[in-house]
């Protein structure tokens, strides 16, 4: 049976993971995705959490408070800043990543991931990523800006050198309202 977009983009991380690896939710929210890598790394292993947004940091930071996760470190800051956060142990090395473009729902519908800091943020992940690993990223576009961010993110993504990545498109084809869909990019060589 085809996946549906969310637990699929979970799949891919699930199984290309392991515990004790260092992980990066790039856009926090409420915090899901967060409490998601955690539970891949275990706490042998560590995430950080990244939102521009002060009511997403408080949320992902009451979340993984109640589930008593303090492998996580929740930070105020934009994803495009990343590497200002990583530790030694991190550089180079990074286990894998996910992010969610677009808005928060039921927040600031004007505070959107936009398509320079993302690509910003891809590139410093891509240096700092482990051989065999993805970036994971699920985007939503139906909102104002969300198909620039797309268009800029396709034609990025298209042009990554085949012998040092793979990128993967995953869309339903036949949904209405701007669905969803997963970009996927396993890093084949540690050459960046
Ligand atoms: C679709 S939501 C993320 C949902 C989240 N993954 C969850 O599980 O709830 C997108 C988030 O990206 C954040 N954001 C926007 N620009 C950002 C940036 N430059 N760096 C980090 N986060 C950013 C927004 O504040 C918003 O919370």
């Amino acid at each position: 049976m085809l996946k549906r977009v969310i637990p699929f983009a979970h799949e891919l991380l699930q199984n290309s993971m392991q515990s004790g690896d260092f992980a990066i939710d790039a856009t926090a929210g409420n915090g899901h995705d967060t409490v998601m890598l955690a539970d891949i790394v275990g706490h042998s292993g560590h995430v950080l959490a990244f939102d521009v947004q002060k009511q997403a940091v408080e949320n992902t930071k009451t979340r993984i408070q109640e589930m008593g996760l303090n492998h996580v470190t929740v930070i105020h800051d934009g994803h495009e800043h990343l590497e200002r956060y990583l530790p030694e142990n991190a550089r180079y090395n990074l286990g894998g990543a996910i992010f969610n473009l677009g808005y928060l729902p039921g927040s600031d519908k004007s505070i959107v991931t936009t398509p320079e800091t993302t690509i910003t943020a891809i590139q410093l992940l891509l240096k700092h990523l482990k051989k065999g690993r993805l970036i994971v990223l699920v985007v939503y576009h139906g909102h104002s800006g969300g198909k620039e961010e797309k268009d800029a993110l396709i034609r990025y993504l298209s042009q990554l050198d085949q012998k040092v990545y793979q990128v993967l498109q995953y869309q339903f084809l036949n949904q209405k309202n701007n669905p969803p869909f997963i970009l996927a990019i396993e890093k084949k060589e540690t050459r960046s």
